[in-house]
Order: C-alpha cells, then structure tokens, then sequence
C-alpha cells in the first residue's frame, strides 16, 4: 500500500508496490476497460476530431494541471489553455469545503488532512471530463508538495494514452504577495502568501512530467508561453505516438 509519503511514478507507469494509493479514506480503482476513451460519434470521427482505433493512432488524452502558490496566475493561465484548446476548464476553488473555506477566510492555512479529500475530488473531476469524450482538461490546484501532485499522478495509471502535465507557475514570494493583496473579492487573502511559501515544495528534477513558466512577466507573455510549451508538448507526444 502507498502512503501518501511515498513519492510515486511521475509518468503514469503502475507504481512498483502492488497497492492503490489512499489516503485512508478513498481510492482510485483501476480504470475499466476502456472506459476514458472517446466514442466515435455518429459520422465516424471522435470526438476530437481523430479517427477511431481500426489500425490507426489511438487518441491521446492530457490532463493540464496548473500550479503554484496564491496569486501566481493559475486561474489566468488554465482559463486561457482552455478556451484555447476547447477543452473544459476546472476551478480547483469550487472543490473545496465549506469548512475549508471557511478556515482559509479566517487566515488559517489548510492541513495536509484538510487537501486530501480537495485532491481526490479534483482528480476524479478530471477523470470525469474525460471520460466524457473531451480530449484534455485544465484544472487550477495549488500542489504546493510534491505528495500532492502525486495524488494527481494516479490519474493517468493503467490509461497508456492519458498524459498528466504540471505547468507550474514561478515567480517570487513578494511578487505573488503584491498580487494577491491588489486582488478582490477572494477568501484568500496576502497574509496567506507567506504559509504557502513556508510549505511550498518546487517540482524536482526527477518530476519530468513539469513543464516551469516564469510568471514574473506580463499576463500576456505568461500566457504565450505557457500555451507554447502545452502545444508544443502535445505535438511531441502525438508524433512518438504515431
Ligand atoms: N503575469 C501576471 N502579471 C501581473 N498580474 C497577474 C499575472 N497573472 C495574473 N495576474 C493577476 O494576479 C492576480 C492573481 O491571479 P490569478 O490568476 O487569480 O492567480 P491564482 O489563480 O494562482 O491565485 C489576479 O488579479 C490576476 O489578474
Ligand atoms: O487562488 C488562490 O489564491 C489559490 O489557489 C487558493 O485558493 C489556495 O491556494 C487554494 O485553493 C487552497 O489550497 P492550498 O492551501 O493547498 O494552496
């Protein structure tokens, strides 16, 4: 059994243990046969536009998940990916409690044992929208630990063609802290900034499903660059695929 101190494979390959992860609470189970692929659709095409299986590539699914501290611009970047690729767009902040609201309102950080339950539903969120017949997702979630991003990269287990990438937005303390104290109507609020810092684990080396965008630019080029390395990553896959 994995504990959720147990760093985990990092490119959707079944972990070394024979256990599901859990958090003791829930647990992902192997995906059913087939079941996140899209369907053809009535004229013959997926629903991405690719050809079905008979011989040809199969389609390839991503789950683009979008992280950093408070501030950072996860909810920028992730809304412009999506529109860009036409691909639902995930808010983690409408997957937490009330009772996590609630704390993070009072200016009390969240709890390993409050983001658990957080990172699971998000998880299966995504899931969800895949198995839909969408062809990628966006989402927003702070994955401030590496033990966080982890619960994530369950998602892509016993799914050979579903690929999970971390855009992992960069940028200095006092620059988010500027930010998120000139931003309004949010539960979070600057004097929060410095607790996500003081736990914050950047993505390793070894985390090779990270893609790293300085975020210390302009909204416009942060979102340029961001989009070119989502398309340029789908593009290398699509064509070690074929
Ligand atoms: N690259 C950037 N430069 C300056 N301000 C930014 C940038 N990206 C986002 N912002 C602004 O900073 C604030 C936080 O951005 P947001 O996307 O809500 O971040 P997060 O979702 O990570 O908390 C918002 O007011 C947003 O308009
Ligand atoms: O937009 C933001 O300011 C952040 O995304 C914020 O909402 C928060 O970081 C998480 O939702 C809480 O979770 P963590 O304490 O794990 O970051």
């Amino acid at each position: 059994m994995l504990s959720y101190n147990t760093s985990v494979a990092v490119n959707g390959q079944r972990p070394s243990s024979s256990g599901t992860m859990s958090s003791g609470r829930q647990s992902i189970p192997p995906s059913p046969g087939g079941a996140r692929f899209p369907s053809p659709l009535s004229n013959g095409i997926m629903a991405n536009g690719a050809t079905p299986s008979n011989g040809s590539p199969a389609t390839q699914q991503h789950i683009w998940l979008v992280t950093g501290p408070a501030g950072c611009g996860k909810s920028t970047v992730a809304k412009h990916i999506a529109d860009v690729l036409r691909v639902p767009f995930i808010e983690g902040d409408e997957y937490h409690t009330k009772s996590n609201i609630d704390k993070m309102s009072a200016g009390i950080p969240l709890t390993d044992a409050d983001r658990w339950d957080w990172l699971t539903a998000l998880r299966e969120a995504s899931i969800r929208e895949l198995d839909r017949g969408n062809d990628g997702v966006v989402l927003t979630c702070s994955a401030l630990k590496r033990k966080y991003r982890d619960v994530i990269r369950v998602a892509p287990y016993f799914t050979p063609n579903l690929h999970l990438h971390f855009i992992y937005l960069d940028a200095p303390e006092e620059v988010l802290l500027a930010r998120v104290s000139a931003r309004k109507n949010h539960y979070m609020s600057a004097n929060m900034v410095h607790s996500q810092f003081d736990i914050l684990e950047r993505p390793n080396a070894d985390e090779v499903d990270v893609i790293t965008v300085d975020v210390t630019r302009s909204p416009e080029a942060v979102m340029a660059d961001a989009l070119d390395r989502v398309l340029t990553t789908m593009d290398d896959i699509r064509l070690s695929s074929q």
